[in-house]
């Protein structure tokens, strides 16, 4: 018979006992994904580093992760779990990080079927169209004396958060300030540090000495505040039966129908309720603005690409006049528009890392990744490729994608060139919902608006990393009202 041999294991950096691969990335203060990338140009697309005491596969390539977004997909479909991710997780009882299996399915139908129906989409346009106008409104109140400077990033924090919490909230709860007040809290927190790994920083030492503590507190806040929402509702006597009530059903109106149906084979508790909640406040929320924060940087450092964007959306909206707004309807016209945020997405993911575990022992690029082994796919690096991106993969050019990369779709790139919401089962299902709100946002603003960096000083393209990647500083611009629109 065959000698028994040990598993194939990736290639990765030597080791040291205890912190394994630690050594390697505090070294390079680098943000994860851009030293996974580094370290990735020497060891491979599939690399195995040692975080601590956790091995984790790193994910570097458009090849690696079709291998395991795709050919292996179900092999890869479940999530990490940890002693300090499992607290704001809610021990996986929410959808976000819940292991694969009957939990998350019916999680994961409930947020495709009700929470994102065309029913809901229709309600939340009203609930979009509301909130860019009052940005608008806000920018155009602050502009006309002088041009001051305007915290961009500020106001499209504020804009997502509003959104997303009308979403849930339906905008008629009192306590919807306090729970996003306390959520800030929590991010806050837990902003610096990834939860799946131990990554390298001062930050994540000074984090790991008080910070378990403070999340746990500040997490069981936002969760006793939702408690609160969730008891006034249930004790809110029911509108009568009156039909045509699910019309304007908030999120939160729907999951308590569902606890009450009681279809899903187990109980909806207030406990999944809340987890559940706090998964798409955390998912929608910051990703999104993040990303409308590195559409402006890149437009306002490529005056070509912000030239051409914002003449297609003036053109399109040619004697409108100056109290109309973009709908969403308007967006279907503005080709170049979309190339600009796909390109923003390739450059800049803002869920930059995905976290996936194997749930069987599995083959990959001919090595062997053992069963539950944490497997991190670096969305980053698979962006900027430069085998499939080419030499000026880092550079900010929308034209690429009218070239002959033209079947690149929002979801994802045929080659899984492109993933900024992931890929195969446990793929974003909010991609649609979060590429038409940028869309949106940015067509009105760049209608509205001309924008410039204030004493043309040059932008801070820094990163700072959290879960989610922002920038290293708010975006402050100055804005004037856009010329066509100025009183003649
Ligand atoms: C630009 C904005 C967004 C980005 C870049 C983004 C990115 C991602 C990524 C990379 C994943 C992991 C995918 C994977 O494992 O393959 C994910 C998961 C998820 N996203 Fe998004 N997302 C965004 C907006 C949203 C919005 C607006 C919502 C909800 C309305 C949402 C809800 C979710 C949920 C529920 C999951 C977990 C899915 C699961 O585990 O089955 N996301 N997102």
């Amino acid at each position: 018979g065959t000698k028994e041999t040990g598993p194939k294991l990736p290639p990765g950096p030597w080791n040291l006992p205890f912190i394994g691969s630690l050594h390697h990335l505090i070294g390079m203060k680098l943000p994860p994904h851009r030293a996974f990338l580094r370290l990735s140009r020497r060891h491979g697309p599939l690399m195995l580093l040692r975080l601590g005491e956790v091995p984790n596969v790193i994910v570097s390539t458009p090849e690696a992760a079709m291998e395991v977004l795709k050919t292996n997909d179900l092999a890869f479909a479940t999530r990490p779990s940890g002693p300090t991710l499992d607290v704001v997780s809610c021990g996986g009882k929410g959808l976000i990080f819940a292991p694969y299996g009957e939990h998350w399915r019916q999680m994961r139908k409930v947020c495709v079927m009700e929470l994102l129906s065309a029913r809901q989409v229709q309600r939340i346009e009203f609930i979009k169209q509301g909130e860019v106008a009052h940005l608008v409104e806000s920018v155009a109140a602050a502009s006309p004396s002088g041009s001051p400077i305007i915290d961009v990033g500020k106001g499209l924090a504020k804009l997502s958060n509003n959104i997303i919490a009308r979403a849930v909230f339906g905008g008629k709860c009192r306590q919807q300030e306090e729970y996003l007040r306390e959520l800030d809290t929590v991010s806050m927190l837990v902003g610096g540090f990834s939860p799946v790994d131990l990554f390298p920083s001062s930050r994540l030492v000074r984090w790991l000495s008080s910070a378990p503590r403070d999340v746990r507190r500040s997490h069981a806040r936002v969760q006793r505040i939702l408690g609160d929402i969730i008891q006034e509702r249930k004790e809110k006597k029911p509108s009568n039966g009156s039909a045509g009530g699910r019309d304007d059903e908030d999120l939160l109106d729907v999951l308590l129908r569902l606890h009450k149906e009681d279809t899903l084979g187990f109980p909806l508790t207030s406990e999944i309720i809340g987890a559940v909640v706090f998964d798409i406040f955390g998912a929608a929320t910051d990703t999104t603005a993040a990303t409308l924060e590195w559409a402006m940087a890149e437009l306002i450092r490529s005056p070509h690409a912000m030239a051409r964007a914002k003449l297609e959306v003036r053109q399109k909206k040619l004697g409108h006049g100056r109290g109309s707004t973009v709908t969403s309807a308007d967006l279907g016209d503005l080709h170049y528009l979309r190339m600009v945020v796909k390109e923003t997405l390739r450059l800049h993911p803002s869920a930059a890392l995905i976290h996936r575990a194997s749930q069987e022992s599995c083959r990959v690029m001919g090595y062997d990744i053992p069963k539950g082994t944490a497997v991190t796919i670096n969305a980053f690096a698979v962006g900027r490729d430069p085998v499939h991106w080419g030499e000026d993969a880092a550079e900010f050019r929308p034209e690429r994608f009218e070239e002959e990369l033209s079947t690149v779709e929002y979801r994802q790139g045929p080659q899984m060139e492109f993933i900024p919401f992931g890929a195969g089962r446990r793929q974003c299902p909010g991609a649609l919902f979060a590429t038409k709100t940028i869309e949106l946002v940015l067509a009105n603003l760049l209608y509205h608006f001309d924008w410039t960096v204030p004493g043309g000083e040059t932008l801070d393209m820094g990163e700072v990393f959290g879960i989610i990647v922002h920038t290293r500083s708010s975006l402050r611009l100055q804005a004037v009202v856009g010329r066509h629109l100025q009183d003649r």
